[in-house]
C-alpha cells in the first residue's frame, strides 16, 4: 500500500479530488465507487469547486455507493441518497441514470443485493474505489466478523458505529440498525483503492491497518492484498502512530 502523508484534512481532500479528477479525465468511461460518512466531504467539495471552475466533464462516468441504511428514504436527510445529492451529485454534470445507491426501501433487500452486484459486473466492476475507515476498522459497512468474501449485503451494525454514525441524527434511537453494502469481496474487486484516513480518533485504525495481521476482525486490513491502494492520511490520524 502507497501512503501519501498530508498535513491536514483540506490537504488530503485536494490530494483525493485531484487523483480522482486525472483518472476521470483520462479514460473515456469510468465507474467509481463512492463512500459517504464525515471524511470525503471535502474531497466532493473540491470536485465542485473544479467543476465550477473547469466544467470537468462526468457524462462518461458511472458511480456506486458503498452503502445505505436500510428504512431511510431517499429524502431523508440522513440517508446516503440525500448525502450524495447534496454534496456531489447535485453539483456537477454526472447523469442521474449513471448513480447507483442500494435501495435500503426494497421490499425484497436479498433481491436487491443481489441486483446491485449484478449492475456492477455490468459495468465491468469499479475502477477507481473511494473508502473512509471505521474506528474498528470497517470499511463500507463490513463490520468486524464479516467474511472477506461476501458481496454485496445485509448488515447489523455495531453499537460501535452506531455510536460513532449518532453525530449526524437528532438522537442514538433515530440511527437505522441494518444497512446494505457492498462486501468486502465487492471492494477487493475494484481496479484501484483510495482509502481516505482523517483526525485523532483515526490513529489506533490506522496504525492497525498498517502493523497489524490480515484479519476478518479487522475488515480494513484485507487491503493489505490488493495491489493497488493508495492511502491519503493527515496528519492528526498519522500522530502517534509508528508510520
Ligand atoms: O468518515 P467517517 O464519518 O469517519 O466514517 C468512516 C466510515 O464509516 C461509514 O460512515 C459507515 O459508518 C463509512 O461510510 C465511512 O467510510
Amino acid at each position: 500500500m502507497k501512503l501519501i502523508r498530508t498535513t491536514n484534512h483540506l490537504e488530503m481532500s485536494k490530494i483525493a479530488a485531484n487523483i480522482i479528477l486525472d483518472r476521470i479525465k483520462s479514460s473515456s468511461h469510468i465507474t467509481l465507487g463512492l463512500a459517504t460518512g464525515g471524511t470525503p466531504i471535502q474531497t466532493y467539495a473540491h470536485l465542485a469547486q473544479d467543476y465550477q471552475e473547469n466544467q470537468t466533464s462526468y457524462q462518461h462516468v458511472s458511480t456506486f455507493n458503498l452503502d445505505e441504511y436500510i428504512g431511510l428514504p431517499e429524502e431523508d436527510p440522513n440517508s446516503y441518497h440525500y448525502y450524495m445529492y447534496k454534496h456531489f451529485f447535485s453539483k456537477v454534470n454526472l447523469p442521474q441514470d449513471q448513480t447507483f445507491i442500494p435501495n435500503g426501501l426494497a421490499q425484497d433487500l436479498e433481491a436487491e443485493c443481489q441486483a446491485y452486484e449484478e449492475m456492477i459486473k455490468q459495468h465491468n466492476g469499479i475502477d477507481l474505489q473511494l473508502l473512509g475507515l471505521g474506528k474498528n476498522g470497517h470499511i463500507g459497512f463490513n463490520e468486524p466478523g464479516t467474511s472477506f468474501d461476501q458481496h454485496t449485503h445485509i448488515v447489523s451494525l455495531t453499537q460501535s458505529t452506531i455510536q460513532a454514525n449518532a453525530r449526524f441524527f437528532d438522537s442514538i434511537e433515530h440511527v437505522p440498525r441494518h444497512s446494505i453494502t457492498m462486501g468486502i469481496g465487492s471492494i477487493m474487486e475494484s481496479k484501484e483503492i483510495l482509502l481516505l484516513v482523517s483526525g485523532k480518533e483515526k490513529n489506533q485504525a490506522l496504525n492497525k491497518l498498517i502493523h497489524g495481521q490480515i484479519d476478518e476482525q479487522f475488515p480494513a486490513s484485507i487491503l493489505n492484498r490488493h495491489e493497488n491502494v493508495t492511502i491519503i492520511a493527515d496528519e492528526d490520524a498519522i500522530m502517534d502512530t509508528n508510520i
